[in-house]
């Protein structure tokens, strides 16, 4: 299986090479050795496999530096809907007829289309590379949805289901008309369609449901830090100013560009050789990353966790909701304190001081109290109101390790809470014998659901981590003021 797995690699790759798919770039001059080079990789990027940050990605072939142009990836290569539709004419008529389909349900049905011509596809070697599953929220089961425990996180995972299977139900008619084989009418195969689309596509001027991009897409995923355009760096790089986001300031490193025809990534930072190359795929949350990428990270500075307020609070906040939040930290934000320091001041006085709370001071030490003591009994009520506590969340993470392991697990020594959701997802996987627990990660199929059941406890440990910082931060607060201005307070 590995060396069938190389062997389809090389062949796309070859594929990728012939079809224009580059990592020098053409103003550079390349050595003898280099431009004998038979593949497309080599110069700046190789495939390497990275266990703990994505799987299959791209290494730096050399020392890297910051704005280098790394690889270009022509437009005759690139997978819309609309190269789509050029090179297959029954496509394009019948989807003229069902103008009511959104461009990335257009795009699912397409991508499907190549699926169904197997070995004559224009695209199968690519298509081979394509993994077989994903773990994107729309893909997660009752039983996994659940294990997330929080009702906001439950409710953007249903959502996503739900939506997943309508789009589906409204693409058959014409999936029928195109002569699919049975097996890729089936909701799993638009689940797998609409998936490789979420992971997998950028971003096209010409359209919104965007483009695979070969060789591209192996780029795995950093957060956007805090990485504002240097222009001094990029003295050496003139190419990459015009991939700068329209305000100047803001660094993009990867985006069409139409005055040469083809998807250019350029390198975000300096990389060392070997080191992973990553690309940032936008600001998305750690619920974001799971809803549309399917994995989390352990360290997202972009993470926001959400607590709900009382209706009359949301009233006093001019700022959108998505502002009202705990930062990976435990600090609220700006928006969540400003309006809660509004909120706990009495409605007659709100006028005066809204100036106060609306620039991000304190309103008083004793409207300051108030406000800390509001979201530590808030954190509190969450936290317990939710079926498990950190710690054995952790327990189980741990527990999920043993059985990923195959080693035994001693469920004598687990809480009650994390037998009954041990039980429960046994039993969902046809094993009611807990002492049997390892032999069910013997199938490929158990494999992925557990490995999505640990991202659910994943993503619900984090966010209690983060109530539980926050209440140590409020806690904090609380005793400052006091200290400063006694324990009257
Ligand atoms: C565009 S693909 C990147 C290449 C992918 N690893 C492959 O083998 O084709 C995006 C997918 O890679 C994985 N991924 C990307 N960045 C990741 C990261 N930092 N940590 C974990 N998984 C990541 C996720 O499964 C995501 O949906």
């Amino acid at each position: 299986m590995e060396d069938e797995d190389a062997a389809n690699l090389e062949s796309f790759l070859q594929w990728a090479t012939e079809l224009g798919i580059s990592d020098s770039n053409p103003s550079t001059t390349l050595s003898e050795e280099e431009s004998r080079r038979s593949s497309c990789l080599g110069h700046s990027l190789v495939i390497a496999h990275f266990p703990d940050a994505g799987g299959r990605g791209l290494a730096a072939a050399r020392d890297i530096r910051k704005g280098e142009l790394i690889l270009i990836v022509p437009k005759g290569v690139l997978m819309t809907s609309e190269s789509f539709m050029m090179k297959d004419s029954k496509l394009s008529g019948s989807i003229k007829r069902h103008s009511t389909l959104s461009s990335t349900q257009i795009l699912s049905v397409a991508l499907l289309n190549e699926v169904n011509k197997g070995k004559s596809s224009w695209w199968y070697l690519y298509l081979k590379q394509l993994p077989r599953s994903y773990d994107i929220l729309a893909g997660f089961n009752q039983f996994e949805i659940q294990a997330l425990q929080m009702d906001d996180a439950i409710w953007v995972a249903e959502r996503a289901a739900v939506k997943a299977k309508l789009e589906w139900e409204k693409a058959t008619k014409l999936m029928v008309e195109l002569n699919f084989k049975p097996a890729l009418l089936t909701l799993p195969a638009w689940l797998w369609a609409s998936a490789t689309i979420s992971t997998r596509t950028m971003h096209i001027p010409w359209d919104d449901a965007g483009c695979l991009c070969p060789v591209g897409d192996f780029f795995n995923y950093a957060a956007p830090g805090d990485e504002s355009c240097d222009f001094k760096t990029l003295g050496n790089c003139p190419e990459q100013i015009e991939l700068l986001d329209g305000r100047a300031e803001r660094l993009v490193d990867a985006g069409y560009d139409g005055y040469r025809d083809a998807y250019c990534f350029y390198a975000r930072r300096s990389y060392k050789e070997k080191e992973q190359v990553l690309l940032s795929y936008g600001m998305y949350t750690n619920l974001e990353l799971l809803e549309h990428y399917g994995f989390l990270l352990n360290e997202n500075p972009n993470d926001k966790a959400f607590i709900p307020l009382e209706g009359d609070m949301y009233s006093l906040c001019p700022w959108p909701q998505e502002l009202l939040y705990i930062n990976q930290h435990g600090k609220p934000s700006f928006a969540l304190l400003s309006t809660l320091r509004l909120w706990a001041t009495p409605p007659n006085r709100r006028r005066s001081v809204g100036h106060i709370a609306y620039s991000g001071e304190q309103v008083s030490a004793e409207n300051e109290i108030t406000v800390m003591a509001w979201i530590v009994k808030k954190c509190c009520d969450i936290l317990e109101n939710l079926n498990t506590t950190p710690q054995e969340d952790k327990l189980l993470l741990r527990t999920i390790d043993k059985i990923q392991h195959f080693l035994p697990v001693e469920t004598e020594k687990l809480p009650p809470t994390c037998i009954s959701e041990l039980r429960t997802f046994s039993e969902s996987n046809g094993v009611t014998d807990l002492e049997n627990f390892p032999k069910i990660c013997m199938s490929r199929k158990a494999r992925k659901a557990i490995f999505r059941w640990r991202l659910a406890i994943n993503w619900r440990y984090d966010y209690k981590r983060r109530l539980m910082n926050c209440i140590s931060y409020c806690n904090q607060i609380i005793d400052d003021i006091r200290c400063e201005h006694g324990s009257t307070m």
